[in-house]
C-alpha cells in the first residue's frame, strides 16, 4: 500500500526514483577487555585499510565532481590514518590494557582531539580535531560492520531521505543522480531548501518522520509543487505523476518564451527581477532565467566551499567572474553572511544558545576586521569591471552601518592611493532583515544607497518563529498583516530619500505576495532563478493602481493572513 507523507514544498517539480537513506547510523558500542591482543590490531587494521579505500574512492570522486581543492579534505583524512604516532598509540593501548579496537581508537583520538582544539590561537591546528573526528566514524563504522552514507558514492538515480541536510550535504548533491530529496525537519527558507531551487532539484522539507517511513531502496514519489511525497506507489500513481510532470514541463517551456522580455505590468510598470545566486557558476541559471541583475549573491557561499578563508584574490576572480557573466546588469554582492545555519569548519565560533541571534554576519565581520577588510578590498577590485553594488547583512543599527561603511571607505581609499582601478558608483546598501532597523529605515535611508528585504529572518525574527523549524512553520506568515507594515514602511522610507528598495527573501518570488509588493511599490524583486519567469508572467497580468489598492487594504484593513489571501484571490481573479 502507498504511503503518503506531507511536508512543506521546497522547490517546483517532480521526482521519482529508489530512496537513498542519507541517515548516520547508531555507531555507539560496548567496552571489552580481549584475550589476544593481536588478533584485535589485526581487526584494526583491517577496518583502517576499509576505511582508506572508501576515502581514496570518495576523494577521486569529490575531485572529479567538485574540484581538487574539495578533495584535499579526503587527502588530509587519509594522511591522518597513515599516521604512525596515532596508530602506535592505538596497537599499544590494545596491547596494554587489552581493551577491544573500538574503545582504545575512540581514547587515543578523543585525547588528539582535545590537545588540537585547545590550541585555540590556530585556527588549522583546531580544524585537524574536525578532520580526526571524522575520520574515527569511518573506522568505527568498519569496526562495527555498519555503512557510513555517502553522497560522493551515489552512482544510479536516487531520491535522498535525510533527516536534515547542511548547506554543505547540499552543495555536494550531484543533479545527474540525485532527482529529489526529502527531509525530516528544516523550512522553506532554510538554506538547504533554497539551495535546492538553485539546483532545480525538486524537494520536500520538514516532513517529519521521512527517515523512519521509508526505508533504503523503496520507490518515492516527490511531488515539490504540492509537498506531497508518495512510498511504494502503484503503477497509476506512477503514471499520473509523469503526466503531472510533463504538465510542468510544458508550463515551464510556456514561461521560458519571456526570457528576453521586460517586467511591465499591464498598465505600463517596470519593475525589475532579479535572481539570487551563490556561487558565480549560478549567473548561467540566472541568465538562463531571464534575470535582469542578480539582487542577492550570498557571498558566504564562497567562504563555505573552502578548506580555509578565501584569499582576496580568489575573491576577486569570484566577483570579477560574476559581474562580467552579468554583462552590465547591476550585482549585489552581499558580505559575508556566516553563523546561524551557515557554518565555516576552519573558523570555529563559540557554541551559542540561540546561533540565530548570536554571534553572525555583520557582527562577526565588525568584529573580525582582517576578514571583512580583505573582502571588501576583492569586491573594490572587482567594481572595475561591471555594475557592483554592496551590501551589509544584518544591520540593525545606525551605528553599525556607519561602521561598515566607514571601513569600506578606508579600503577604498588605500586602494585608490595606490592606484588601483575601483569603480567610483559603487552603491553601498544593507539587508533589511531586523525589525528595529526596519522601525528606523527612515533613518537608515540617510547612510544606505538602498535596502533590500530580507524576509526569510525578517518574518522569524518578528514572528520570534525559527524559520527552519517545521513545528511553528504555522507561524512563518510572510503576508501577516504585521509583516507587510513592516515591509511598507521600508518602501517608503526608502522613496522618501530617493532611495530604492529591492526584496531579496523568499516572498519576493511567492505568487501570492507579488501583486501586494507591486502594490507597495517594491522596485525590484530577486529570488530563485527558477522563479523569475513565472513571477514575470504574473507581472505582465495586473495593474499596478489596483494593486496599490489592494495593498492599502491588507496593510490598513485585514487582521490575519487568511483575510489578505483572500484578498489577493479577489484582486487578482
Ligand atoms: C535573503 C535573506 O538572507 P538569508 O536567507 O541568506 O538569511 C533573508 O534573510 O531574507
Ligand atoms: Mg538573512
Amino acid at each position: 500500500m502507498t504511503k503518503m507523507l506531507k511536508g512543506i514544498a521546497a522547490s517546483d517539480g517532480i521526482a521519482a526514483a529508489k530512496a537513498y537513506m542519507l541517515v548516520q547510523p547508531d555507531l555507539s558500542f560496548s567496552e571489552a577487555s580481549i584475550d589476544d591482543p593481536e588478533a584485535e590490531i589485526k581487526r584494526l587494521e583491517e577496518a583502517v585499510a576499509a576505511a582508506k579505500n572508501e576515502l581514496k574512492i570518495i576523494k577521486e570522486k569529490a575531485a572529479a565532481n567538485l574540484g581538487a581543492e574539495e578533495a584535499e579534505v579526503f587527502e588530509a583524512h587519509l594522511t591522518i590514518l597513515s599516521d604512525p604516532e596515532l596508530m602506535g598509540n592505538i596497537n599499544d593501548k590494545i596491547k596494554d590494557e587489552k581493551v577491544n579496537a573500538e574503545k582504545a581508537l575512540k581514547d587515543v583520538t578523543d585525547t588528539f582531539i582535545a590537545m588540537f582544539e585547545g590550541m585555540t590561537d590556530n585556527a588549522y591546528m583546531q580544524e585537524r580535531a574536525g578532520d580526526i573526528r571524522d575520520v574515527t566514524k569511518r573506522v568505527l563504522s568498519h569496526l562495527l560492520g555498519v555503512t557510513l552514507p555517502n553522497p560522493a558514492l551515489i552512482d544510479e538515480e536516487v531520491v535522498i531521505v535525510a533527516h536534515d541536510l547542511t548547506p554543505s550535504d547540499t552543495a555536494q548533491l550531484d543533479r545527474k543522480y540525485v532527482k529529489g530529496f526529502i527531509t525530516d525537519i528544516g523550512g522553506r527558507t532554510s538554506h538547504s531548501a533554497i539551495m535546492s531551487r538553485t539546483l532545480e532539484i525538486p524537494a520536500i522539507v520538514g516532513a517529519g518522520s521521512a527517515t523512519t517511513t521509508i526505508s533504503e531502496g523503496q520507490t518515492v514519489i516527490i511531488d515539490g509543487i504540492e509537498g506531497n511525497a508518495l512510498v511504494d506507489p502503484s503503477n497509476e500513481e506512477l503514471k499520473k505523476y509523469a503526466e503531472k510532470s510533463d504538465a510542468f514541463a510544458k508550463q515551464k517551456a510556456e514561461w521560458k518564451e519571456l526570457k528576453d522580455a521586460k517586467t511591465v505590468t499591464a498598465d505600463g510598470k517596470n519593475f525589475i527581477l532579479g535572481a539570487n545566486i551563490g556561487t558565480p557558476k549560478d549567473v548561467e541559471g540566472a541568465t538562463d532565467n531571464g534575470a535582469e541583475a542578480v539582487g542577492l549573491f550570498r557571498s558566504e557561499f564562497l567562504y563555505m566551499d573552502a578548506s580555509e578563508l578565501p584569499s582576496e584574490d580568489d575573491q576577486f576572480e569570484a566577483y570579477k567572474q560574476a559581474v562580467e557573466g552579468m554583462n552590465g546588469k547591476q550585482v549585489v554582492v552581499r558580505t559575508m553572511d556566516i553563523g546561524g545555519d551557515k557554518e565555516l569548519p576552519y573558523l570555529p565560533l563559540p557554541e551559542e544558545m540561540n546561533p540565530f541571534l548570536g554571534y553572525r554576519a555583520i557582527r562577526i565581520s565588525l568584529d573580525r576586521q582582517d576578514i571583512f577588510r580583505t573582502q571588501l578590498r576583492a569586491l573594490l577590485r572587482a567594481s572595475n569591471y561591471g555594475k557592483l553594488a554592496i551590501m551589509f547583512p544584518m544591520i540593525a543599527t545606525v551605528k553599525e552601518f556607519k561602521e561598515a561603511k566607514a571601513v569600506f571607505e578606508e579600503e577604498k581609499e588605500k586602494l585608490v592611493k595606490k592606484g588601483v582601478a575601483v569603480s567610483n558608483d559603487i552603491e553601498v546598501g544593507m539587508m533589511m532583515e531586523i525589525p528595529a532597523a526596519a522601525m528606523i529605515a527612515d533613518k537608515l535611508a540617510q547612510y544606505s544607497d538602498f535596502f533590500s528585504i530580507g524576509t526569510n529572518d525578517l518574518i522569524q525574527y518578528s514572528m520570534a518563529a525559527d524559520r527552519g523549524n517545521e513545528r511553528v512553520s504555522y507561524l512563518y506568515q510572510p503576508y501577516n498583516p504585521s509583516i507587510l507594515r513592516l515591509i511598507k514602511n521600508i518602501i517608503d522610507a526608502s522613496h522618501k530619500e530617493g532611495k530604492w528598495t529591492g526584496m531579496c527573501g523568499e516572498m519576493a518570488g511567492d505568487q501570492i505576495a507579488v501583486p501586494i509588493l507591486a502594490g507597495l511599490g517594491l522596485d525590484e524583486f530577486s529570488m530563485s532563478a527558477t522563479s523569475i519567469l513565472k513571477t514575470r508572467s504574473l507581472l505582465k497580468k495586473i495593474d499596478t493602481t489596483k494593486m496599490q489598492e489592494l495593498a492599502k487594504k491588507a496593510t490598513d484593513d485585514c487582521e490575519t493572513t487568511e483575510e489578505v489571501v483572500e484578498l489577493v484571490k479577489e484582486y487578482t481573479k
